[in-house]
């Protein structure tokens, strides 16, 4: 059954979206903040102020900054300090964090760089701001005092550009497939011989993605066929996931709303290196296209373009989390950045890109966040040119390297039904190395770490 890859309308900006009704905002916060208004001009005046004669004025914002004042536990005045665009970009209110899964699914890409407030209304525990590109953001006093930045401490530093040494070794890029192109296996193959199972591996490692063809239409074929590479990665997703859009979880994968590119498990200290889809059906209903994008290739272009861009996205390390189940708070060990180089073998290794999940950071200077920011929004814009949108069809399974590959899905309608399953890195790594090498190619190698392919060490 051959794939018809085709690059799909884009959506309306990477990150638009349409939830369902359903999920529209189940609250206001406006209508709490129509009594006793209160708000602050730039002096250390008591939190409660009347409002001015001339009305509600900002707080004095430098530049980038915004402070305003604030009070601690002990109901001390101490300033609040934040980033204008970290502030704007990590809005509160409904619309911008998902009421169920409290994942960002505002689009950070469509904020303007240089957003600035308009006006700032304070009531008892929340703070309304009326911000330049028409949004009205809302924040709790718990959150802000949270998150305030002491921002004269973590002076900005131009990050170094990065060494063009750095560029990827060899490994063929993905930047645009078609059906002839895409590397495709068949699973009776896979099934039945491991040179044909080095093959799978091969492809996945090299390229970043392969099919699988003529896969059973159930989800016990496509279970084994996991498990033809290593056991299956359990998570609080569960281990071999069968799902559709009704919010088992409270995560949008589990809705039938667009989810722009990303990269999956952020929030682990070990995300999951490979991911496996298999369409099983999708009735009654259209779109549910999947979406592709070498995420290294996309790097290496970023690498080219701004060293400097590049650099920031190794630097700043990030807090993630995935937070929508009652009784799930999860959050890697320590923050992690989207590009991480490996220490021994100086080649990027692993990509993290999810704003939906991105937490907060608060430990970095104004114009820290700032070139952050500007090199973010590079890189989305590199990779919305290399998009690739492919149809997923029931007997053929997709599988991808989470590490290197974002991916996606356009909203859809009607029932579909999807089901596959995560691998570690550390499981997958060592069927490959096995596979390629034998055992005692590996056994010698263990700490090898010489640059080059025949060195089994060198796949990571
Ligand atoms: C388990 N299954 C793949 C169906 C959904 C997982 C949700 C993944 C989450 N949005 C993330 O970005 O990590
Ligand atoms: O529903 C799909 O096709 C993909 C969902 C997704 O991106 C995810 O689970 O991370």
């Amino acid at each position: 059954m051959s794939f018809s890859w085709r690059t799909a309308l884009r959506p309306s900006g990477l990150w638009s979206r349409a939830g369902p009704k359903s999920l529209r905002p189940r609250y206001s916060l406006v209508s709490d903040l129509t009594t006793g208004h209160r708000h602050v001009t730039g002096s250390s005046r008591l939190l409660n102020t009347k409002m001015a004669s001339n009305g509600p004025q900002v707080a004095w914002s430098k530049s980038d900054i915004v402070t305003f004042p604030g009070k601690d536990r002990k109901d001390l005045e101490i300033p609040l300090n934040f980033g204008l665009f970290f502030l704007r970009e990590n809005c509160q209110c409904p619309k911008c964090i998902h009421p169920d899964t409290m994942q960002r699914i505002s689009n950070t890409f469509s904020i303007p760089q240089n957003v600035k407030i308009e006006s700032i209304e304070h009531s008892d525990n929340m703070v309304k701001i009326k911000w330049s590109d028409n949004h009205t953001g809302l924040y709790s006093y718990d959150w802000l005092r949270a998150h305030s930045q002491d921002l004269s401490s973590v002076e900005g530093t131009k990050s170094v550009p990065y060494p063009q040494s750095a560029l990827q070794s060899p490994r063929h890029f993905t930047p645009v497939v078609d059906s002839d192109q895409s590397p495709r296996v068949k699973y009776d193959d896979v099934m039945s011989d491991d040179k044909s199972l080095q093959i799978w591996l091969s492809h996945i490692w090299d390229e970043g993605f392969c099919f699988v063809d003529d896969v059973p239409i159930n989800p016990e074929a496509t279970q084994s066929l996991i498990e033809r590479i290593a056991f299956i990665r359990n998570t609080h997703y569960g281990g071999f996931w069968d799902f559709t859009a009704d919010l088992t979880f409270k995560d949008t994968a589990y809705t039938n709303e667009f989810l722009g590119a990303h990269t999956d498990n952020t929030y682990f200290t070990d995300p999951a290196r490979l991911q496996l889809f298999h369409l099983l059906s999708h009735t009654e209903g259209s779109g549910g296209e999947n979406l592709l994008i070498d995420g290294f290739a996309a790097a290496t272009q970023l690498l080219l373009e701004s060293p400097e861009h590049y650099a920031q996205l190794v630097k700043h390390r990030h807090p993630w989390h995935a937070s929508g189940n009652e009784d799930t708070c999860i959050q890697p060990s320590a923050m992690a950045p989207v590009f991480s180089i490996h220490p021994d073998l100086n080649k990027m290794y692993q990509i993290r890109w999810n704003n939906y999940d991105r937490a907060p950071k608060t430990n970095w200077s104004a114009s820290e966040q700032t070139e952050w920011h500007r090199a973010a929004r590079h890189y989305n814009e590199i990779l919305q040119t290399r998009e690739v949108w492919t149809k997923l069809q029931p007997g053929s399974a997709l599988i991808f390297d989470n590490w290197r590959m974002l991916h996606g899905r356009s909203e859809f309608t009607g029932k579909r039904r999807m089901c596959g399953g995560y691998v570690n890195n550390d499981d997958y790594i060592s069927r490959l190395r096995l596979l390629k090498f034998g055992r005692k190619e590996v056994l010698d190698n263990l700490g090898n770490v010489g640059d080059n392919p025949q060195n089994p060490y060198w796949f990571i």
